[in-house]
């Protein structure tokens, strides 16, 4: 049997041996027909040929079940290729093509060998006389389940259609059955095996442990830049510094369409072309990205957990969830989508407390309106909870990733050998959680008398609502369905900021103890050369010396450089710290040069102006007191304004006025008074006599606006925000320090929206010279608390002169949003489209997103600027390109300023 089988396996599918022991143990048994057979191996084992090669050697027509009509679609393509008679029946087949499939059916020897359905069509009236034709006949040969999991209620992919196989079953008496599954921990295994009423059936169970996967999990919220820590994992794991090609490629799953778009542009934005998949793409778009990815051409694909089910690529070198996945069993499906070819590949979570909450809320939602709809709790209602607590205590708990997943499926614990992130190295993973509990302590701490759910879940908590998890099943059912979606996310965002209002929740413990990530891009991170500098603040001052860059062609690489350097040379924390700040600045300003020499070429600056011709403060004064300052007294100051930047305003200006004092010798004294008086009424805007003018009410709230320089350095994260915008309670958002790019941008913004801004600029001479003020930049440290690394001495004039600079123009323009942005940009760029400058329309839209967010950056820009930007951008394109075939066209296309600067810098 075994050589005529092996023959067989050459002959029809090209393979020279069977993919393992168990698979050709699991053909076997199917050719004999016997008895049933239920199979659970992993993703990737080569479960299909179980019963695609029995199915070609029997005599008849094997029947098989697939829950999806795109996966069928490309079993059926496959099995075409080989020549092998297969084809489906479904709602989406063309009336012609079905009636020649029920012809051959109906024929005495049908050529078919393979005939897929979804449980749907098992179920419809309209295949009934089909099915008892050829069962009457004897013309079936085999019943093959696959995804079996789908039976279970217990699953993590229930679908009711499944259930009703039961009874396809015994109307099938004699029909062997083959049950398939990649994932069935014991009680899905039951399940299946009784609601397929298999019989005595063999089982064929390989352990769920696969020793060339590296699983670990990341805290997002104590990471500086997540996706700069994205951006490193997946250099490394597709070895692109190694210089070589063809290393694979990978997969980013996220929960939200917003989620990937975004993570997909910052990904790109860093150098690694990825590309969105999701169900809100049209069908063609998300087949051509598909395409692109199968094909090599895009290496990450960053996609909701629609993409993926059937997929069958070898070479997949890293599975990246950026949210948590719902299930230990969805996870476990997903992750093992690397490594089918058996080479080491790497499986990495990106676990959030965010996350937590609102799967958490979704989940209890459905559970609640499953149990409203039914009128009474059900224990399989425990199972979604169950399997996502069993997520996140993967995440949570300390402990071999492997053993865990395991012992959830019911196996042994495995022997790892270090492919986890605990077992390579517990510490790293400790202090990972130590430091993830000490921002907790400071968060949640739910209310104990809250009432529990039927389950133990807090169904009150987040109360009740009205659908699933918030994941729609494979993200299929959310097309056209926005209102509902956005009906939901405020929903959620109302419930949440209701909720978190009892949970004081404070992020001012910013614990940064010293540990060493695997993808920790700085070079000799775990060098303890210098005491007291942790690997957290060299990894912030990389970040800041990157945002500094903005703009540059490889500004990760460039800064890892300048960071070494840095480090190299410096002997104290301090010292280092500074050097990287002179840095920092010395980028920004040559960044604001560039601005500024194109704001001068525009407005002539006018003699007999008071103060400086220079309105702009250089990195050497940036730098003065900061250097003067750093070993002596500069702790004492930084920890006091640390501990300002949430609290006491009036305190802080105080306190900013006496460095001021000291610091702002240049300042003329009737400035200084005019100053004094600015600063007076931002204590008591109606104290110190006289009523102010209107104009002097509207120069102290932009003196106010921007006086508070420090909260352009500790702020809290926004690049997320498109995504999060709705959903996220602010209590629970991390502080991150601000870079020096975002300063600049936020300066202009604020400058526009504020009533002020007219007037200040109109003034800004007077104001250029008129207070000195300290600004603070956090960086964390080894204390657990936030400190001021260096105090600069800088002053108002500055983000004033900045902001005038920047936009010379005497009404604030109104900033333009990515929507705008994007509808000038696809208006300009459609005569190009129609005009056939682009090879397809995909690279066209491609090319209008890429424009649209370039533009949209930092949202600074009014409507003409952005106008004027995006017809040259695309002038500019389309000079060197004649027409644009691939993404690699406009990889160096960057907004004027930016390049520049890079220029500049180079
Ligand atoms: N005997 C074999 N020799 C070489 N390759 C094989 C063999 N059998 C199957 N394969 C290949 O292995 C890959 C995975 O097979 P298949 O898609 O059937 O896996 P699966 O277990 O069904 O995975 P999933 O759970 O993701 O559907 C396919 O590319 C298939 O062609
Ligand atoms: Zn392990």
């Amino acid at each position: 049997m075994t050589t005529s089988l092996k023959q067989a396996l050459k002959t029809h599918f090209g393979f020279d041996s069977f993919k393992s022991k168990l698979q050709e143990d699991v053909v076997k048994a199917v050719v004999r027909g016997d008895r049933d057979v239920f199979v659970c191996m992993p993703t990737g084992a080569g479960k299909s040929l179980c019963y695609q090669l029995p199915a070609v050697l029997a005599e008849g027509i094997t029947l098989v079940i697939s829950p999806l009509i795109a996966l069928i679609r490309d079993q059926v393509d496959h099995l075409r290729d080989h020549n092998i008679p297969a084809c489906s029946i479904n709602s989406k087949l063309p009336a012609v093509e079905r009636r020649l499939i029920l012809a051959d059916l109906g024929s005495s020897s049908p050529k078919l060998k393979l005939l897929y359905i979804t449980p749907e069509m098992v179920a419809s009236p309209s295949f009934q006389p089909c099915l008892t034709d050829l069962c009457s006949r004897s013309l079936l040969s085999h019943l093959a389940v696959d995804e079996a999991h789908c039976v279970s209620q217990w699953g993590h992919d229930f679908r009711p259609d499944y259930l009703k196989l039961g009874e396809l079953r015994a109307r099938l008496p004699g029909v062997p059955c083959l049950a398939l599954t990649a994932t069935a921990p014991k009680n899905v295994q039951e399940d299946i095996i009784q609601s397929l009423k298999l019989r005595l059936p063999l089982s064929f169970i390989t352990p769920v442990f696969r020793n060339n996967l590296h699983y670990d999990v990341i805290f997002r919220e104590l990471l500086p830049n997540p996706y700069v820590h994205l951006h490193a994992f997946i250099k490394k794991a597709l070895m692109l510094d190694s210089g070589s090609n063809g290393q694979g490629c990978g997969i980013v799953y996220c929960r939200t369409r917003e989620g990937c778009e975004t993570v997909a542009y910052q990904l790109t934005k860093l150098g690694i072309l990825s590309k969105a998949y999701h169900a809100g793409l049209k069908a063609g778009d998300r087949t051509e990205v598909q395409n692109e990815w199968m094909q090599g051409r895009v290496l990450v694909i960053v996609a909701t957990i629609s993409f993926g089910m059937g997929v069958d690529k070898a070479n997949v070198r890293f599975v990246a969830h950026w949210n948590l996945a719902k299930s230990l069993t969805s996870y476990y499906q997903e992750s093992g989508r690397a490594g089918r070819d058996g080479l080491p590949s790497s499986c990495r979570t990106y676990y959030s407390a965010k996350d937590k909450a609102q799967i958490n809320f979704f989940i209890c939602q459905d559970v609640n309106r499953r149990q409203r709809k039914r009128g009474s709790a059900k224990e399989s209602d425990k199972a979604a909870i169950t399997d996502f607590e069993a997520m996140v205590s993967f995440c949570e708990r300390e402990g071999c990733r492997h053993a865990t997943i395991s012992k959830f499926f019911g196996d042994k614990t495995p022997n790892c050998a270090g492919a986890c992130d605990f077992c390579s190295n517990p510490k790293v993973v400790q202090a990972q959680l130590a430091r993830a509990a000490a921002l907790r302590t400071n968060t949640l701490a739910a209310p104990s008398n809250t009432p529990k759910g039927p389950f133990g879940f807090q169904a009150d908590l987040y109360e009740g609502g009205k659908k699933g998890y918030g994941f729609e099943r494979y993200d299929e059912g959310g097309e056209g369905n926005e209102d509902d979606g956005t009906k939901r996310k405020k929903e959620f965002s109302d419930l949440f900021k209701k909720q978190m209002k009892l949970r004081k929740v404070k992020h001012d413990n910013y614990c940064v103890s010293c540990c060493v990530d695997a993808d920790c891009p700085l070079r000799e991170a775990s060098s303890q050369k210098i005491p007291k500098l942790t690997v957290k603040a060299r990894e912030h001052c990389l970040q800041l010396l990157q945002e500094s860059l903005y703009g540059h062609y490889d500004s990760l690489s460039l800064a890892v450089d300048i960071e070494h350097e840095v480090f190299k040379n410096s002997k104290s924390s301090n010292l280092y710290k500074a050097a990287v700040l002179k840095k920092v600045t010395a980028n920004f300003y040559v960044c604001l040069q560039q601005q500024r020499a194109s704001y001068l070429k525009r407005k002539r600056i006018g003699a007999g102006q008071r103060g400086s011709s220079n309105p702009f403060i250089t990195a050497k004064d940036l730098l003065k007191s900061s250097m003067l300052d750093t070993e002596s007294n500069k702790e004492k100051e930084s920890g006091r304004f640390f501990n300002d930047s949430s609290g006491d305003m009036k305190a802080k200006r105080e306190r900013l006025k006496e460095t001021n004092m000291d610091t702002s010798s240049a300042a003329s004294s009737s400035i200084k008074a005019r100053a004094k008086a600015v600063s007076a009424s931002l204590d008591n805007p109606t104290k110190g006599g006289k009523a102010m003018s209107k104009k002097q009410q509207k120069l102290a709230e932009a003196a106010k606006s921007s006086r508070n320089i420090s909260q352009y350095f500790t702020k809290k994260q926004t690049t997320e925000k498109i995504q999060e915008d709705a959903d996220m309670p602010e209590e629970l958002d991390a502080t991150f320090s601000h870079t020096p790019s975002e300063i600049a941008q936020e300066n202009i913004s604020r400058e526009q929206h504020s009533p002020a801004s007219v007037e200040a600029v109109e003034s800004s001479q007077d104001v250029i010279q008129a207070e000195s003020k300290t600004a603070v930049i956090v960086i964390p440290d080894d204390n657990k608390e936030k400190k001021t690394a260096e105090i600069l001495n800088t002053s108002e004039q500055d983000t004033t002169s900045i902001t005038e600079a920047l936009h010379p123009v005497n009404v604030p323009p109104k900033p333009v949003m990515l929507k705008e942005a994007a509808d000038i940009v696809v208006r300009y760029l459609d005569p190009f489209y129609k005009q056939g400058k682009f090879a397809t329309k995909e690279l066209f839209k491609s090319f209008a997103r890429y424009l649209s967010h370039l533009l949209a950056e930092g949202r600074s820009r009014g409507k003409s600027q952005v106008k004027a930007e995006a017809k040259a951008l695309i002038k500019k394109f389309f000079s060197s390109v004649q027409r644009c075939e691939s993404e690699a066209d406009w990889k160096h296309l960057k907004r004027p300023h930016s390049r520049k600067t890079t220029e500049k810098n180079k």
